[in-house]
């Protein structure tokens, strides 16, 4: 998808490359997608843009898998040996590097799991089933308190070794229990590891909707990305 003309997965990787010079970037794309990959080796190899710069990374790009866990697991296999791992979305290719610091920082103070977090503004609710079958909407079944409540970002950082031990956990439990998974941070969760937060940014957001993109792109636009 592109983004002000620039494919989603390029600035992302552009801009991981901006916050984190010499880190191993590792793309995880699907299998069956040929521009993607041949992107991944322009990237490695190079490529210049007006607003996306990368020179020569040390990227590799890997095929994902059917599941979220799946294509963590095929990135975790080709980062090497490093002391820490990030996993980052591609669809928050606007995450400034202030947000790659600060999870680098708290990895770096001696934190297993750190992910960046913003409060949220609306009010939240868990819901039920329609308790009246006569009316087909489901039913409000609890109302968390606000104060309490985090939209949590990307990139997640995480000691490697915790990450890739848990994740080996996972591919060994049944599909509807991993695919609940829906951040490693819940994964660390689960395991009982303490999740530290740092502070988020809202143009960490991740492009999902037409309005999200056409707000990706007016920031573009007042030269409001990775700044
Ligand atoms: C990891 C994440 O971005 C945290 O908010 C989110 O859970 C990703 O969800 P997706 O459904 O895999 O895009």
């Amino acid at each position: 998808m592109p983004v002000a003309g620039v494919a989603m997965l390029e600035r992302a990787i552009g801009s991981v490359a901006d916050a984190l010079p010499g880190a191993r970037i590792v793309a995880v794309v699907p299998a069956g997608h040929p521009g993607l990959w041949q992107l991944c080796r322009t990237a490695a190899a190079g490529t210049r843009h007006d607003d996306c710069v990368t020179a020569g990374l040390d990227l590799v790009a890997v095929a994902g898998g059917a599941t979220r866990n799946d294509s963590v697991r095929a990135g975790l296999d080709a980062v090497g040996d490093a002391e820490h791992v990030l996993v980052h979305d591609a669809a928050r290719c606007l995450t400034p590097p202030a947000v790659f610091a600060a999870v680098v920082d708290a990895l770096a103070a001696g934190a297993r799991a750190v992910v960046p977090a913003l409060p949220v503004v609306d009010t939240i609710k868990t819901v039920r089933a329609a308790p009246d079958p006569a009316i087909a909407a489901e039913a409000v079944d609890s109302t968390p308190a606000r104060s309490g409540l985090r939209a949590v970002q990307t990139p997640q950082g995480f000691r490697r070794a915790v990450l890739v031990a848990a994740q080996r956990q996972v591919a060994a439990w049944p599909a509807e229990r991993a695919e609940a998974v829906t951040d490693d941070a819940l994964l660390m969760e689960m395991l009982g590891e303490d999740v530290y937060l740092v502070p988020g940014d809202e143009r960490a957001l991740k492009i999902t909707t037409e309005l999200d993109l056409m707000l990706a792109e007016a920031l573009i636009a007042a030269g409001e990305e990775h700044s």
